[in-house]
């Protein structure tokens, strides 16, 4: 889409959706849980050499965000930590992971507010600090990661276990709600959460916060800024020692966050981001012009085939749409699943794992997995409401860029498809365009064919391991 304020060619009729519940909230209530996390075992299915051959050439190039002047080895960190990233199959540091590894790792220990565009590493940069500081003689919670959905605390959990997999006796942690296991005391070195879980837990002394000395925020904008989820990460800071070391991690930094953030994490290093340099180049981002918000199922159905074809998420504005959704395109005898804050805990836990592993190809979801979910086969993102604020009025560029997000994982390629359907929505796509000063192409609807080929092309590509730099050599 261009920059310029622009109207769709055909004046599209008013009438947005009818059921227009509160935004997705993403923290479920507060119970314990210590359920072990899946890892991600997303493997592409090409040859190896392929992927290596892509990400080597993106790590040569200094404006990448994947290029380290860099290797691992020369970060000093400990011989068991380099053997945990070895085995996870990293070869060299990624831009974040270069700069903020030196600065997290100085003693005495400093806070850090670090921004780094999606899928480009952050979840080791600072999973590696905390191995690299915790002393496993003492069974004691030394370090708390809160996130703000149980699937990425679960997730985060997976990474830091399998990173510290050579550390002899590392105990690592769930805190996120378990119904079964209400009275869990957590006798763990790392502890991974929602804040709610996190804030009860110390509450009622399950947690021994004594020897806590990292408290990490992922996703902080979002923890910092929602309601509700500020209050918890604050009242957890309130309850750790006062000279913890604060590290707040995003994508996402908006203005009016960022004041708070620095509160929250007093004389922190800084890394930051405007807001251009945010789109990553290996998401093609398209949109479609629907005449009427009744058409937009049917559009939807069209793409169904190529949704099968490699992982996909269709995001949705509220609960309600993904049931609806779901219920249909069941019905229809589509493959589909859902997922969404309106489901219990064990329930989400398998819809994740399915979808994780494959067995479950196009998920529908809301906001709530909107962010840090990393599951690298996901090749078409489909945003069949375009985010907005809670209000369902303004654009929400921030979380639009972390759905986009769930593809194109580090070097990888992938589609995000837009639909929009009348003069609001046209608007707040366009809003978004230009916060980020990026382009979104429009698909035409009267040529499915056309628009059928440059999908599978894109999709071929991800498969093959090919980047956006190989791609656009094979087009011209
Ligand atoms: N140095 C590396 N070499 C190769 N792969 C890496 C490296 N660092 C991270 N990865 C992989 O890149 C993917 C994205 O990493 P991660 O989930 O930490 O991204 P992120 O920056 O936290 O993204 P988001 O903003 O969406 O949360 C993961 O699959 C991870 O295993």
């Amino acid at each position: 889409m261009s920059s310029t304020e622009a109207t769709p060619a055909a004046a599209p009729p008013k009438g947005p959706e009818t059921s227009k519940a509160p935004e997705e909230q993403s923290l479920a209530t507060a119970q314990v849980d210590g359920a072990a996390p899946t890892q991600n075992g997303s493997a592409l299915q090409e040859p190896e050499a392929d992927v290596e051959v892509t990400l080597a050439d993106m790590q040569q190039d200094p404006n990448n965000p994947l290029f380290s002047a860099k290797s691992f080895e020369e970060l000093n960190l400990k011989e068991e930590l380099l053997k945990g990233i070895k085995n996870m199959g990293f070869r060299k540091p990624s831009k974040i992971q270069e700069k903020a590894l030196p600065l997290l790792l100085m003693n005495p220990p400093t806070n850090m507010i670090a921004q780094s565009q999606s899928g480009t590493g952050k979840t080791a940069a600072f999973s590696l600090n905390i191995l690299s500081r915790i002393d496993l003689s003492i069974l004691a919670p030394q370090a708390f990661v809160l996130a703000p959905s149980r699937e990425l605390a679960r997730q985060i959990l997976g990474v830091i276990t399998h990173m510290g997999q050579f550390m002899e006796g590392l105990v690592t942690m769930a805190a996120i709600p378990d119904t079964t296991k209400r009275n869990q005391k957590y006798d763990a070195h790392v502890l991974v959460g929602t804040p709610g879980t996190a804030m009860d837990s110390i509450r009622r002394r399950a947690i021994d916060t004594k020897h806590m000395k990292i408290l990490v925020l992922d996703e902080a904008d979002n923890m910092l800024d929602q309601q509700g989820l500020g209050e918890q990460c604050t009242r957890v800071k309130s309850m750790l020692p006062r000279n913890i070391q604060t590290v707040l991690f995003s994508a996402t930094f908006p203005v009016h966050v960022i004041e708070y953030a620095r509160m929250f994490a007093p004389s922190a290093n800084v890394l930051t981001l405007k807001h251009e340099e945010l789109t990553i180049e290996g998401i093609k981002q398209l949109y479609i012009d629907i005449d009427k918000d009744t058409d937009k199922y049917a559009t939807l159905l069209k793409f169904y085939g190529l949704m099968e074809q490699a992982s996909s998420i269709i995001f949705v504005r509220t609960r309600q749409t993904a049931e609806q959704l779901e219920k249909r395109m069941v019905a229809e005898g589509h493959k589909v699943a859902q997922l969404s804050g309106a489901l219990d805990g064990a329930e989400r836990d398998r819809i994740i794992d399915q979808f994780r592993s494959g067995q479950a190809k196009v998920l529908i979801t809301t906001n709530v997995l909107a962010r840090g979910i990393d599951v690298q086969t996901v090749t078409m993102v489909i945003n069949y409401d375009v985010p907005t604020m809670a209000n369902g009025r303004d654009a929400d560029p921030e979380t639009y860029l972390h759905r986009i997000g769930r593809t194109g994982r580090f070097g990888r390629v992938g589609v995000a498809l837009t639909f929009v359907h009348d003069q609001q929505s046209w608007k707040q796509l366009n809003d978004i365009a230009q916060y980020f000063k990026t382009e979104l192409e429009p698909v035409d609807t009267n040529d499915w064919d056309a628009v059928e080929e440059l999908i599978k092309g894109i999709i071929t590509s991800a498969r093959a391991g090919k980047s956006t730099e190989e791609m656009a050599r094979m087009h011209h």
